[in-house]
């Protein structure tokens, strides 16, 4: 495939944004956990490596390292924060921990000129940078030299020219260092030489050939939503094999006010890729009955999901593979390395694989990309805006929005207010302001009076928030008469709240979805 740099994960926060900023330069980038970064380092044979920060001190016994082959390789390698330290102690010198704590911003002065700083920073002047570390490096490899200082990191920014290695102990990866996305480009471009070749055209051209590949004359369905990687994943698919592939649209009960018909609708009018649209609204919410818990929830869905896949595919005469348009963040969050670095934050009900009984393997050519990579390679595939440019719904539906038991009347709630929620989101032509923006139907009740009555109703939550990508996000700011407006029109028109909330929560420390 395309030239690509391996991110090796320490556990950082920030690890994401690596990728980003290496994808954002048009160069592919995978990021693997330290544990198994000897084996992705073999199997990538990737153009350069860099090494990401992470919580532990190298000052601790058997605290992460990386992959001693990886620097015995010859492919240059990248260092930040903790993979500076990291880099440091495996190649000779010293980590001592417990200096200064440097958090936030700080000022870096440029020493020596290196292709690192090329066409931005010049010896003699300084610059801001973020920053956030206890332990700093205290004593360099043979071979290295400073070519940056700050004040609290007398080592802020060092390099070997000769091997190409490079180490900072700032966070070029994020938007508090000016021109660190300058840095990650001058490693990637000029320093380690990768051409900007990954290009939506180019992923397109390379995942049909794939597609081809590992289907041959096989069967597929695909679970189709009707939100945007789905509906991608099966144009995708269908270009790749045609015929060969069924969607099947699943209405679980738990789809938005007029949903379902609408997404059937949208896409017989705009493709002639045979539709099969499953009413198993009963057998999803009998199985939710009394169920509570979260992450109990998001399994139920997911396996009543796969049932559902698998009697489809029997009725069109079986199918060898699922397609779903399973995301590259969907991976990550659901994911936890025995040991850490990242802990599992929520199962999404399309990771994790298949039932052995199932004999069907899944096509999932979309779980190497972002949300925003996936709007694009829409719009390559000329997909209409009334898809590409869809708020995201999660699989699980409204029973993530219904925080503790889920009963039919409260989905009928909540349905109706969070239409008028988005109604109104779109007569004021903020729709395509907002990443993503539905309500929640919260699990207490209070007090209110109406038409001078006495009234004991629900609560309900407003969430909007800004993103790229779904994985970092902000709160969207309304102003307050528009939220006024909302909230007049919610308890007037749907029986049973009495009261609505906006959520001022980020991402992190909050998470999208309240469960
Ligand atoms: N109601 C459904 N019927 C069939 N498949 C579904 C349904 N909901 C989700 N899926 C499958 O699970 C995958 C992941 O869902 P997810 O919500 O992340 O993606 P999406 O719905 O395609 O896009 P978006 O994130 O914009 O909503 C989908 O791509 C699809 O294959
Ligand atoms: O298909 C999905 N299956 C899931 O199980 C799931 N959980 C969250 N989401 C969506 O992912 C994005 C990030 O959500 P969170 O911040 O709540 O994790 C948001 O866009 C969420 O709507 C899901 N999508
Ligand atoms: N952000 C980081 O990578 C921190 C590295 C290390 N844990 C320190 O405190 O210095
Ligand atoms: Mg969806």
């Amino acid at each position: 495939m395309t030239d690509s740099v391996l991110i090796i994960d320490f556990g950082s926060q920030v690890t994401q944004l690596i990728a980003r900023r290496v994808r954002e330069g048009g160069v592919y980038s995978e990021i693997h956990p330290y544990q198994s970064a000897a084996e992705a380092f073999a199997k990538l044979k990737p153009k350069a490596v860099i090494l990401s920060g992470g919580p532990a001190s190298v000052t601790e016994a058997g605290s992460p390292r990386a992959p001693d082959g990886v620097f015995s390789s010859g492919v240059p390698v990248l260092g930040i924060c903790y993979g500076q330290q990291t880099m440091a102690e495996q190649l000779g010198g010293k980590v001592e921990a417990g200096h200064h704590r440097e958090f936030g911003r700080a000022f870096l002065s440029i020493d020596k000129p290196s292709p690192l700083f090329d066409g931005f920073w010049s010896p003699g002047t300084r610059h801001q940078v973020w920053m956030s570390h206890g332990d700093r490096v205290t004593r360099l490899p043979d071979g290295f030299q400073v070519i940056a200082t700050s004040e609290n990191a007398p080592f802020a920014a060092v390099a070997d020219e000769d091997r190409h290695f490079y180490a900072v102990q700032f966070h070029p990866e994020v938007v508090h260092t000016p021109n660190g996305a300058k840095l990650i480009s001058n490693f990637v471009h000029k320093i380690a030489g990768l051409k900007s070749d990954w290009t939506m055209a180019a992923y397109r051209r390379v995942m049909i050939d794939k597609i081809r590949a590992q289907v041959g004359k096989g069967r597929v369905i695909c679970g189709l939503s009707g939100g945007v990687d789905s509906a991608v994943a099966a144009v995708l698919i269908h270009e790749a094999i045609g015929d060969q592939l069924t969607c099947v649209f699943v209405d679980h009960g738990l789809m938005r006010l007029g949903e379902a018909d609408e997404v059937v609708r949208l896409f017989r009018d705009h493709y002639n890729i045979p539709l099969v649209h499953v009413d198993a609204s009963e057998q999803f919410l009998n199985a939710l009955a009394r169920v509570s818990d979260p992450e109990t929830k998001r399994k139920t869905i997911g396996k009543h999901f796969i049932d559902v896949f698998e009697t489809e595919a029997k009725k069109i005469g079986g199918a060898d593979f699922l397609a779903q348009g399973t995301l590259y963040p969907d991976v990550i969050e659901s994911v936890s390395f025995t040991g850490g670095p990242s802990v599992t934050i929520k199962s999404h009900h399309n990771v994790g694989g298949l039932p052995e009984r199932m004999h069907m393997k899944l096509v999932e050519p979309l779980r190497e990309l972002f949300k925003d990579e996936v709007r694009a390679l829409g719009r390559e595939l000329d997909l209409p805006e009334a898809f590409v440019g869809r708020h995201p719904f999660p699989g699980p539906g409204l029973a993530i929005r219904i925080p503790g038991e889920i009963t039919r009347e409260k989905l009928d709630i909540l349905r109706q207010a969070d239409a008028i929620y988005l109604d109104e989101i779109r007569k004021a032509g903020l729709y395509d302001a907002i990443w993503q923006a539905f309500a929640v139907l919260l699990p207490v009740r209070t007090v209110g009076v109406m038409g001078d009555g006495r009234t004991y109703d629900h609560v309900l939550g407003l969430r909007a928030v800004t993103s790229v990508d779904g994985m970092t996000a902000d709160f969207f700011h309304f102003d307050m008469a528009f939220l006024g407006r909302v909230a007049t029109r919610i308890i007037n028109e749907v029986r049973g709240v009495n009261r609505v909330v906006y959520d001022v929560t980020s991402k992190p420390p909050g998470t999208i979805e309240w469960e």
